[in-house]
């Protein structure tokens, strides 16, 4: 039997990536990563409700590297997700919407994203 070419599709392989598109993406799943950092934050208020001991336990966790990492991870989603909320709300009224000028806030996203971050870390954790 002879089989018909269909007209297929565009699909991930397909496409050039772009950074919007990179932004975009990014934007579900910073979204989807602060639901479990706010799981974290919620266990250790539970922890800090129970008592001394159940926080130095959490804290204990926390603290240790592979909890730094997370906690570092979860405060790059936050600032990521948060640059990507504003930028939304930039395009809410209708400004940088050119080709080029979307490129340069989705850029300024992620860039802005890494420099906060490590701006709160340095602050809040590393310096203090
Ligand atoms: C813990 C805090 C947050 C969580 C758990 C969260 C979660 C999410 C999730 C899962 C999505 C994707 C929804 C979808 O695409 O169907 C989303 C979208 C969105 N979030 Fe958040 N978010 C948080 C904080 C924020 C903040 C602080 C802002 C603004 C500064 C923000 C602005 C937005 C916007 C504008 C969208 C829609 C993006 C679009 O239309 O593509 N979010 N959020």
């Amino acid at each position: 039997m002879s089989v018909r070419a269909r007209p297929t599709s565009p699909h991930l392989q397909i496409y050039r990536w772009t950074v919007t598109m990179a932004m975009s993406i990014l934007h579900r799943m910073t979204g989807i990563a602060n639901y479990a950092g706010m799981a974290l934050l919620a266990v250790w208020l539970l922890a800090a409700a129970l008592g001394q001991d159940a926080v130095t336990q959490v804290n204990y966790i926390f603290g240790s590297w592979f909890g730094q990492l997370v906690l570092f991870g979860f405060t790059w989603s936050l600032v990521h997700h948060m640059c990507g909320g504003l930028r939304h709300f930039v395009w809410d009224t209708a400004a940088m919407m050119e080709p080029d000028q979307r490129e340069a806030i989705a850029w300024a996203t992620i860039i802005a994203s890494v420099i906060i971050t490590l701006l709160i870390w340095t602050l809040f954790v590393w310096m203090a």
